[in-house]
């Protein structure tokens, strides 16, 4: 299997003119894709940058797309139908697939142009081991077309972060188990963060509270909710918020501020506490905050299953009926 650096290598030595890069999922690989959207985003001057839910990619396809265009489809399971018809649908289009997945052989490698196989069950690191790995995609197309200054410190931060991970979870579990004591009787969760982590939000928002909790959990952007959300705010309301060690800190930190003042029911997951610092400088620490929201999270998760006695393996309709 080629490194995201070669296999980046190799199309830039094909198309030299990149103009703009995809990234393709479904659900939870959709949300995964966020941090590498967000850094481009950010730090891009010239490459244009998509996110998008497979089938708004099939069915609404970016006039875009073309032999100047690298698309990124990640499905960890790889077979999600939407999923494996972006393939489709990008490499007809003369595009550079890059399938990312768990699945070795799987359906969404068929017509990819290269494959990455991830871990994901070895540890609570190998659950962001899709993120990072679409993340180093990202900064390597971005060296690879304009040069991105922190290069270095980025690929040195992304090399530590597993271990800061798998360290960092071995003290999770008390705070994990008051969170699923306090909210295991409520009915619906606010969840809240900003910059590269926002899709941790929706990600457990949508997926760890809506499809394995059948929790209704409305996900905020923590600079919006100051412009209608927060009327929302009462005496216990249910918020959990996912505070970032960086530049968005200032939203994150003035969302905490309001909710205690109204005497929320809030509870935080803080890089900070981490000590995510001691790995990355203050240029790339936006975005290593996802992958360590995300490992601490699923504890959160895991601990909140056991006290509702809700395993989050429990569907009612997914994979079961026709949709
Ligand atoms: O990552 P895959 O294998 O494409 O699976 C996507 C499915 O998995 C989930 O992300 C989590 O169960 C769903 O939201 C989504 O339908």
């Amino acid at each position: 299997m080629l490194s995201p650096k070669e296999i980046v290598a190799k199309i830039f030595k094909e198309e030299s003119n990149i103009e703009n890069v995809m990234f393709v999922g479904c659900g939870a690989s959709m949300a995964d894709l966020y941090p590498a959207k967000y850094f481009l985003e950010k730090n891009a001057k010239k490459l244009r940058v998509s996110l998008s839910t497979a089938n708004e990619f099939n069915y609404d396809t970016p006039a875009s797309l073309g032999k100047t265009s690298i698309v990124i489809v990640a499905s960890l399971g790889g077979t999600t139908p939407e999923s494996v018809e972006a393939t489709k649908v990008a490499s007809k289009a003369g595009a550079h697939v890059i399938s990312v997945t768990n699945s070795e052989g799987s359906p969404l490698t068929e017509n990819a142009e290269y494959v990455i196989v991830h871990g994901f069950h070895e540890s609570y690191a190998a659950k962001t081991a899709k993120m990072k790995n679409v993340l180093i995609l990202a900064v390597e197309i971005l060296q690879a077309s304009e040069k991105y200054a922190h290069y270095d410190e980025m690929m040195d931060a992304l090399s530590k972060i597993d271990d800061l991970i798998n360290e960092s979870v071995k003290s999770v579990t008390p705070a994990a188990k008051t969170f699923a004591e306090k909210y295991k009787d409520d009915k619906l969760i606010y969840v809240l963060s900003s910059g590269a982590t926002f899709d941790v939000a929706y990600s457990t928002a949508s997926f760890l509270f809506m499809e394995m909790q059948w929790i209704a959990a409305p996900t905020l952007n923590t600079g919006e909710y100051f412009h209608g959300p927060f009327e929302m705010t009462e005496t216990d309301v249910p918020y959990l918020l996912f505070m970032n060690d960086g530049p968005t800190r200032h939203l994150d930190a003035r969302a905490l501020t309001f909710l205690q003042r109204f005497d929320a029911k809030v509870t935080t997951i803080d890089a900070k506490d981490y000590g995510l610092a001691s790995i990355a400088s203050d240029n790339v620490i936006d975005y290593l905050n996802p992958m360590l929201i995300t490992g601490v999270m699923r504890v959160y998760a895991e601990e909140l299953a056991i006290a509702r006695k809700h395993p989050l393996t429990k569907r009612r309709y997914m994979w079961k009926l026709e949709y």
